[in-house]
């Protein structure tokens, strides 16, 4: 079998507060292969960013690794030194984030910037460089990019920012790129333009992405393989195609449920959650949707193991299994 570009074991992230401690994400594991797009849907709140950021090394000072290993590249990036992580993160790792304008340097121009990460990582001269920069704002898409190269971003359209940002992320060609809500803060047009060229970019370079998201259309339109996160753990993991055809976690169900515009749930109603995701999740023990399910038994206070119920498809849920055989019936 083919070796993962980025496999993550046991992740448990953790925020120190004046209350105290509190880990946020539950012995979180995946992977994701060569040339894959992996989508991390999941409700607001249940750990999606954390997660990446803990990969990236770009958690809050008030954020910890409490236990894992990240492999990339066979190094651990929980484990290596800041250094290395350094020379590995915007080269060979990128991240792009939802608020383009809070991630680039209000100070430099957007030319600069990429400027920068090209001298740094790929040793170019500066002129080399400069070039560089105006033909990777060229390839994603913006309009004159040696006038764009000199402006400030504060000068650029939210769209033409994120635009920058993803010039940026790919600026060294990394084998892993993370896209972290990339068109949350965009408006409708702008969000499908942007898609569009991750897309583009995804065909073109074979490159495996992460795209983490709560639109689970989007998720339906661009990922391979999908994991659907929940107070802190996955609890869900298909195939998108089987995935949307046979979900199997009541959560993933309801989610799906609550989504306008996805071919498969034409029939279905479109439907609210009931509740929400519980504040204090980790300390539940057992299933931490159990408060929110129609379903819920004594057996679901116990810890869930996420077993592989058919070809691929894993499922935290001790009643999956049965409650799809009674719909099969
Ligand atoms: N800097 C921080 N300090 C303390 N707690 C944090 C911090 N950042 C995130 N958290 C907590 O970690 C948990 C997971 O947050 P995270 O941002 O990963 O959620 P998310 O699924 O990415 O949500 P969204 O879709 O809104 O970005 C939440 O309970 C959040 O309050």
């Amino acid at each position: 079998m083919e070796e993962p570009v980025l496999e993550v074991k046991n992740l448990r992230v953790g925020f120190r507060s004046d209350f105290g401690e509190r880990i946020v994400t539950d012995d979180v594991c995946f992977h994701i292969n060569k040339g894959e797009m992996l989508g991390i849907v999941g409700e607001s709140g249940c750990g999606k960013s954390v997660s990446c950021l803990a990969v990236m090394g770009l958690l809050t000072a008030n954020g910890y690794v409490k236990q894992g290993q990240a492999l990339f590249d066979g190094k651990d990036l929980l484990s290596i030194p800041e250094k290395e992580l350094d020379r590995i993160r915007g080269k060979d790792l990128s991240m792009i984030f939802q608020d383009a304008l809070a991630s680039l340097n209000p100070a430099f121009t957007v030319g600069n910037q990429i400027t920068e990460v090209l001298r740094k990582h790929l040793h170019m001269t500066k002129k080399e460089a400069e070039k560089r920069a105006v033909v990777l704002l060229h390839q994603v898409g913006i309009p004159d990019p040696v006038s764009a190269s000199r402006r400030y971003p504060n000068e650029l359209s939210g769209g033409m920012r994120q635009r920058v940002m993803i010039a940026m992320a790919l600026s060294c060609s990394p084998k892993l790129l993370i896209a972290d809500e990339p068109t949350t803060a965009l408006d409708v047009t702008i969000q499908a333009q942007i898609m569009q060229l991750i897309q583009k970019i995804r065909d073109d370079l074979h490159m495996s992405m992460i795209l983490i998201t709560h639109d689970i259309g989007l998720m339906a339109q661009m990922a391979d393989r999908v994991m659907v996160m929940y107070a802190g753990q996955f609890i869900e993991e298909a195939d998108v195609f089987e995935l949307f055809r046979n979900p199997l976690h009541p959560y993933t169900r309801a989610l799906l449920a609550a989504a306008p515009g996805i071919d498969d749930a034409k029939d279905r109603k479109l439907a609210s959650i009931r509740g929400t995701v519980p504040e204090t999740y980790w300390d539940i023990t057992g299933c931490r949707f159990c408060g929110r399910c129609p379903y819920a038994q004594e057996a679901c206070r116990e810890k869930q193991e996420m077993p592989e119920l058919s070809a691929g498809h894993y499922v935290r849920c001790c009643r999956a299994g049965e409650l799809a055989k009674k719909e099969q019936k």
